[in-house]
């Protein structure tokens, strides 16, 4: 093996996170969503939904037609003469969400999709198997009850008692846990919970994170620069990603390289938002103002450099929370911002969806190369590549490198699908080789495998 002497591992870093993560969140609060709104999507269940009825509510209708009684279908086909056809008068209409009387013997009723099954029939004939074929409108429903209903080539199946009925309970029997602690709210588990009658959901609320970026030639987006100054892309950049893996973020603006002023930023930032995690970008260095890894080191943040490339210089950590707060996990990133980006992909999504479930984990594909390269010996090196071609039988993707290995390189990054692993041990790559790769956010899921179809 490769020694990264020195450096720690991507896995001890992990470790390092998590434990931080672990400690800022070893208590959640939890709030209740309404399962219409729109912030219910990704939230995480804090506490169990039972169903308080069977679904369906009652044994209902799953075709637009006839409910009847299979034996008076059978009787009447009896009495057929030859011509395939059976007729029952039409004794009424059960549109869905009525309450059916009893279907008297011997004649048929209208019914809707949805709407329940009178007591006494056995099945529904759907409309099709009418002579007629169709409903033509409401009005005409009503005026021909009391007339016979004629109905066609009905075949056996057709006739098959509990044909075309949704029995009560069929779905979801009544007490089952419809939704569990720890599952992701998705449309349909809003939409069975709402089926069960529930306004609303109690989840956790959402890890409060903070993004604290750091020096004196950052401005904000919008901003006019002076010669030598830059726009602040990391803090948007962070403040997404950890959106999308389900935090609530708030920005903290400390463009200063000044030892002082960043504290005095963080601190008031502590006393206003109370986070449970805190994430900053650069600062931490070699250099000569180092402000993050100055004022965070001295409240027991480790700083140090992590065995892959980009994303190097790295800090982790945890401060206490004060009476009644939570602790504060503290991530502290490199400030180039492909070594950012990097770093939220292969350092805290992990440990990130180890304590919060609304935190996507990790997507990995086995990519091969299709092009030579070379990897920092004792690094793992994160290439940024895009999809080239659907996966082989064997699941293996085609990948093309998107731009260079340099961590300036936001543009090239923006345009890549995936990173993909360059182990410690890899120096010189042959294309061809076949490697782990990362999905970066917003890259659809590769097809399966030809010949396979997907998982329904
Ligand atoms: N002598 C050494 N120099 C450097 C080393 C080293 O080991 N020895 N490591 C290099 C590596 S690798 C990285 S990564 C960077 C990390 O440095 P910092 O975390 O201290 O980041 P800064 O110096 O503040 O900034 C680096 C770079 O990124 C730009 N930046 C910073 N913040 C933002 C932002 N919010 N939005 C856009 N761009 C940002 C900044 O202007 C610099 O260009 O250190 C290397 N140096
Ligand atoms: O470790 Mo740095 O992130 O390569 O540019």
């Amino acid at each position: 093996m490769t020694q990264t002497t020195g450096r720690r591992s991507v896995e001890e870093h992990h470790a390092l996170i998590g434990e931080a993560l672990q400690a800022a969140t070893a208590t959640r609060a939890v709030e209740c969503v309404a399962v219409g709104e729109a912030e219910a999507v990704g939230r995480v269940v804090a506490a169990e939904v039972t169903a308080p009825g069977p679904l369906p509510r009652h044994d209902d209708s799953q075709m637009d037609g006839y409910a009847v009684r299979a034996a008076d279908v059978a009787a009447a086909r009896a009495e057929d003469d030859g011509d395939d056809l059976v007729r029952l008068p039409c004794d009424g209409v059960v549109p869905a969400g009525s309450s059916p009387a009893p279907l008297p013997p011997g004649t048929c009723r209208a019914i809707m999709t949805g709407a329940v099954v009178p007591d006494g029939a056995d099945l529904v004939l759907p409309v099709e198997k009418t002579v007629a074929g169709a409903f033509v409108g409401a009005a005409q429903l009503h005026a021909a009850v009391g007339q016979d209903v004629v109905f066609i080539g009905l075949t056996p199946q057709d006739v098959a008692v509990g044909r075309f009925i949704r029995r009560a309970g069929d779905d979801v029997a009544a007490g089952e846990t419809v939704l569990s602690v720890g599952q992701v709210l998705t449309p349909a588990r809003l939409g069975l919970a709402a089926a069960c009658g529930a306004p609303q959901v109690q989840v956790f609320a959402r890890l409060r994170a903070l993004v604290l970026t750091a020096g004196d030639e950052l401005r904000a987006p919008g901003e006019e620069l002076a010669p030598g100054q830059i726009h602040d892309a990391n803090a948007p950049l962070t403040a997404a990603w950890l959106r999308e893996a389900g935090c609530a973020v708030t920005i903290a603006a400390a463009s200063t390289d000044d030892a002082a002023r960043f504290a005095a930023a963080l601190d008031a930032q502590l006393a206003a938002t109370s986070p449970q995690l805190v994430v900053t970008s650069g600062g931490i260095s070699a250099g000569a103002f180092e402000v993050v890894r100055e004022v965070l080191s001295g409240r027991g943040v480790r700083f140090g450099p992590v065995a892959q490339q980009p994303g190097g210089p790295q800090g982790v950590g945890v401060l206490p929370g004060g009476p009644g707060r939570s602790d504060v996990a503290v991530v502290c990133l490199p400030g180039n911002p492909v070594s950012t980006a990097v770093s939220l992909e292969t350092l805290l999504r992990e440990p990130l969806a180890a304590v919060d479930p609304a935190c996507p984990a990790p997507r990995r594909i086995r990519a091969r190369l299709r092009q030579r390269c070379s990897s920092p010996s004792g690094l793992r090196q994160h290439r940024r590549v895009r999809l080239a071609a659907a996966p082989d039988e064997t699941g293996v993707v085609d990948v093309e490198l998107v731009g260079g290995p340099g961590s300036h390189l936001l543009g090239h990054l923006a345009r890549a699908e995936a990173l993909l692993q360059l182990t410690e041990d890899d120096v010189d790559v042959p294309a061809g080789a076949v490697r782990e790769a990362l999905l970066l956010p917003g890259t659809a899921a590769p097809d399966p495998p030809a010949g396979r179809t997907a998982p329904r």
